[in-house]
């Protein structure tokens, strides 16, 4: 029989372009692979590319990857009109050229059945609309920070909410805008990056499955309420398989980075380091702290008598205090953020609270000091430190800033004493729960059979 026609189903995946967005897409793309789906993966020519080089090297198992946007030529986020010009753009030629590669398979052994497309990506169920395929949106946040959004879509829209909002017994904060200050001046009563972030819900009432890149026991409540607004499937952590259930071939990486990490460099220099004596400090990949919130980082990290490891953008090198140099610590442009937190070196790590690193952190048992900068980051801190009990959040004074004395302290109560081993206890369970959410039978597993089951009729 020809190769071709062993797949139960294809399935086109468009991710938004950003990291944060691509990791968790790529390895939901991955375990339906490794179940006999067929997957064809499209963003920008850029990524694709990068895609390309990585999956030589063998990480992203059977996917096949298209482009639907040449952004070197078109321009990306750094071309006219920034952002917004971009997102403009993309949805012009992006949606065009995604309804001919969805048809270009039409007559082939496998014609394109589902398209899973990102939340940030509300214009693709339009498309599914007009081929007449099946359609599930991915958010890549949080389930509880969707949830905290829904009552400003529905102000936003001018609709009455579907179901009432979710009375709110783990305590998390309600999502307004004065508790996003590095949103910059307020220009109306919503503005462009929240508006970004509404856009997500348009169209989720007619998609098939709405996914999130969690697990039900970590969101349980929150996922239940959820479940009477939309067909939701928590199927995460979508972490590479090998640190977690290894059940997926070879799928030990994202195979995707916006910088060319040193692994060489990190592992080495780590491999030389006591067990759980660094602090590691990432604020991913979307935003730069300023040089008053660096230079605050930087000084906690001169003070304490802890091991460090830094990743700072190339962007954001010269926020950096002039001459920040320490024999206990090692900066880096990028780094393989996994192999970092998964390697016995590392007992701390400092962290923006994006989405992914939160899921990274608590799969790996790594405590968390928790400075989120703005939007989900913000609802995922709250949750690492008043729900999941995985670290803790220095306090940010009158101007907005934590300072460097907070920031140190929360360091050496997450790295010993009482606080610190209450905060390994739970993670411990954590872990356990993530594992076992995505290993045979799990709850995110199952989500995983039951859509491919679907998919197989179709
Ligand atoms: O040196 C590094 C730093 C990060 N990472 C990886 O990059 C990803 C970063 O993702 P995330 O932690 O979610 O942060 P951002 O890249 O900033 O993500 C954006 O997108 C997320 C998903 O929507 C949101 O939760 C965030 O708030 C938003 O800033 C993670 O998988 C990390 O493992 C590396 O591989 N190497």
């Amino acid at each position: 029989m020809d190769k071709e026609e062993t797949y139960k189903a294809h399935v086109m995946v468009l991710p938004h372009h950003g990291q944060g967005h691509m990791n968790p897409m790529v390895q939901f793309s991955k375990r339906l692979a490794a179940k006999g789906i067929k997957i064809t993966v499209t963003t920008t020519l850029s990524n694709t590319m990068a895609m390309e080089e990585e999956a030589a090297s063998g990480d992203h198992g059977s996917i096949n990857f298209e482009s639907i946007y040449d952004d070197p030529s078109e321009g990306g986020v750094a071309g006219p009109g920034g952002f917004g010009g971009f997102l403009e753009r993309f949805e012009a030629i992006g949606s065009t050229n995604l309804v001919h590669l969805i048809k270009k398979f039409q007559d082939s052994n496998n014609p394109v059945k589902c398209l899973i497309y990102d939340a940030n990506i509300a214009w693709a169920s339009n498309v599914a609309s007009e081929l007449a395929i099946a359609r599930a949106s991915f958010f890549t946040q949080s389930c509880a920070f969707v949830a905290g959004c829904y009552p400003m879509h529905c102000d936003l829209a001018g609709v009455t909410p579907a179901i009432p909002p979710l009375s709110i017994t783990t305590g998390f904060p309600e999502l307004r805008l004065p508790h996003l200050p590095s949103l910059g001046p307020q220009t109306g009563r919503y503005p462009p990056i929240m508006r970004f972030m509404l856009r997500q819900f348009d169209n989720s009432e007619n998609a098939d499955w709405v996914l999130f890149n969690s697990f039900h026991k970590l969101e349980e409540e929150v996922i239940n309420w959820m479940s009477g607004l939309w067909p939701v499937r928590a199927i995460g952590p979508t972490l590479p398989s090998s640190y977690l259930d290894n059940r997926v071939k070879d799928d030990h990486d994202y195979g995707f980075n916006i910088i060319t990490p040193d692994a060489g460099a990190c592992s080495k220099w780590l491999d030389s380091k006591a067990k759980r004596s660094v602090v590691y400090v990432s604020f991913g990949s979307a935003f730069s702290l300023s040089s008053e919130q660096a230079a605050e980082v930087a000084n906690a990290l001169l003070h304490s008598s802890k091991n460090f490891l830094w990743v700072v953008k190339p962007s954001e090198e010269d926020r950096l205090p002039t001459n920040f140099t320490s024999d206990r610590g090692l900066v880096v442009t990028w780094c393989p953020q996994l192999a970092v937190l998964g390697h016995e070196a590392v007992g701390c790590f400092v962290s923006h609270c994006g989405w992914n690193s939160t899921l990274e952190a608590i799969s790996l048992g790594v405590p968390v000091v928790a400075m989120p900068q703005f939007l989900d980051q913000i609802t995922n801190a709250h949750f690492v430190e008043h729900v999941w009990k995985v670290g803790i959040k220095p306090k940010i004074d009158d101007e907005g800033f934590c300072r460097s004395e907070e920031i140190e302290a929360c360091i050496e109560m997450i790295m010993q004493g009482e606080r610190s081993r209450e905060i390994q206890t739970n993670l411990c369970r954590w872990r356990a729960l993530a594992k076992e959410a995505v290993d045979e039978g799990g709850t995110s597993d199952t989500c995983i059979d039951e859509i491919i089951a679907k998919l197989s009729t179709l």
